[in-house]
């Protein structure tokens, strides 16, 4: 039987809360959310000379209707398992003892899942993200991963999160750079990044490994740029961080949900992207988005072979190359 990414309700995550004065972890249960349509604003470069009407559409692409059948009421239980990566925004942890409404899903219907916990001061990005999930639902299984959605509680004074602290961002800032991206920061935005006792979290399919460093054949290049390209379609442009941690491999450890092909191109991807936070929607053309993620995908191809052959780790400059492969 289908499970679709929008059947569960709430979540009652055991393993990341701790009560300061038993120093147990405690289970919480966090309500979905929803991200207003307007949460992000669209950026819109004005049409000024007819010579730029192959770069930039009259108007930015409206959101796709969902397909997701009307908001399901099931229940999610489960514990937080294995660290399985970190960044700016957030920390992920495999999902594990998984119960719907009770009792284990069907391993037909239902994949391996993670649970990605914003930061204490990362809230609005992943807000914007959640946004960025729903904007291209019809991209979650092909080019994306699942997502079954966006869920939070409050803390109350005598709960921790100590992921927080035992998984610190490299960089201490903050800012939340993601609010950048917004010509105009949402007002629900403002008010988050004031939150610091939020637990903010989605629930997402569990993908494979990332790329890994060395020299990709031309199959896994084209598979990749592909996964671009689709987000275009949607005028959603993630350019701005295309690095081979953010590039997954499709799933194929059981339980798993077969990918879909592609809406657009109609060919099935061996890989996914995930981590939309500094996402951008926006009127480019195809054309136009194509210029501006060629030149980074092949970059980052290019930073991912020398990593291989050197064990470099690279930081990436600020100027930006493009062109066509
Ligand atoms: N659905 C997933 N399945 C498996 N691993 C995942 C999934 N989502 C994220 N990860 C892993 O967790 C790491 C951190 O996730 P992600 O890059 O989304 O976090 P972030 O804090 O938004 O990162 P950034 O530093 O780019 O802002 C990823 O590099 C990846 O290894």
């Amino acid at each position: 039987m289908a499970f679709p990414q929008n059947a569960i309700n709430s979540v009652t995550l055991g393993g990341i809360v701790q009560d300061t004065a038993t120093h147990q972890f405690v289970p919480v249960a966090l309500h979905r959310m929803t991200a207003p349509l307007d949460l992000v604003s669209p950026q819109f470069d004005p049409l000024v000379r007819p010579s730029l009407a192959p770069f930039l559409l009259e108007s930015v692409p409206e959101r796709l209707p969902s397909r997701l059948p009307p908001p399901g009421m099931a229940q999610l239980h489960c514990h937080a398992g294995k660290f399985i990566g970190d960044g700016h925004s957030s920390i992920v942890f495999a999902l594990n003892d998984v119960k719907l409404d009770g009792t284990p899903p069907d391993e037909r219907s239902v994949p391996r899942l993670v649970v990605k916990i914003a930061r204490s001061n990362r809230l609005a990005a992943l807000a914007r993200e959640a946004w960025f999930y729903d904007e291209m639902e019809c991209l979650q299984g092909s080019s994306i991963a699942r997502c079954y959605g966006w869920f939070e509680v409050d803390l109350s004074s005598n709960q921790i999160v100590p992921a927080w602290r035992d998984h610190p961002a490299e960089e201490s800032g903050d800012y939340d750079h993601a609010l950048d991206h917004d010509a105009t920061v949402h007002p629900d935005q403002l008010k988050r990044t004031a939150r610091r006792d939020i637990l903010s979290v989605l629930v997402l399919e569990r993908l494979g490994d990332k790329l890994p460093p060395g020299r990709h054949s031309r199959t896994v290049r084209k598979d990749i740029v592909g996964l671009y390209e689709d987000a275009s379609h949607l005028g959603v442009g993630i350019a701005q961080d295309v690095r081979r941690h953010n590039i997954l491999e499709a799933p194929h450890e059981q339980p798993c949900l077969p990918s879909l092909a592609s809406p657009f191109s109609s060919r099935t991807h061996s890989w996914r992207l995930v981590d939309f936070e500094f996402g951008l929607k926006i009127n480019y053309t195809l054309a136009q988005f194509k210029r501006s993620y060629k030149g980074h995908v092949r970059r980052m191809f290019r930073d991912t072979e020398e990593e291989g052959a050197g064990n470099i780790m690279y930081i990436y400059p600020e100027s930006e190359d493009s062109g066509s492969e």
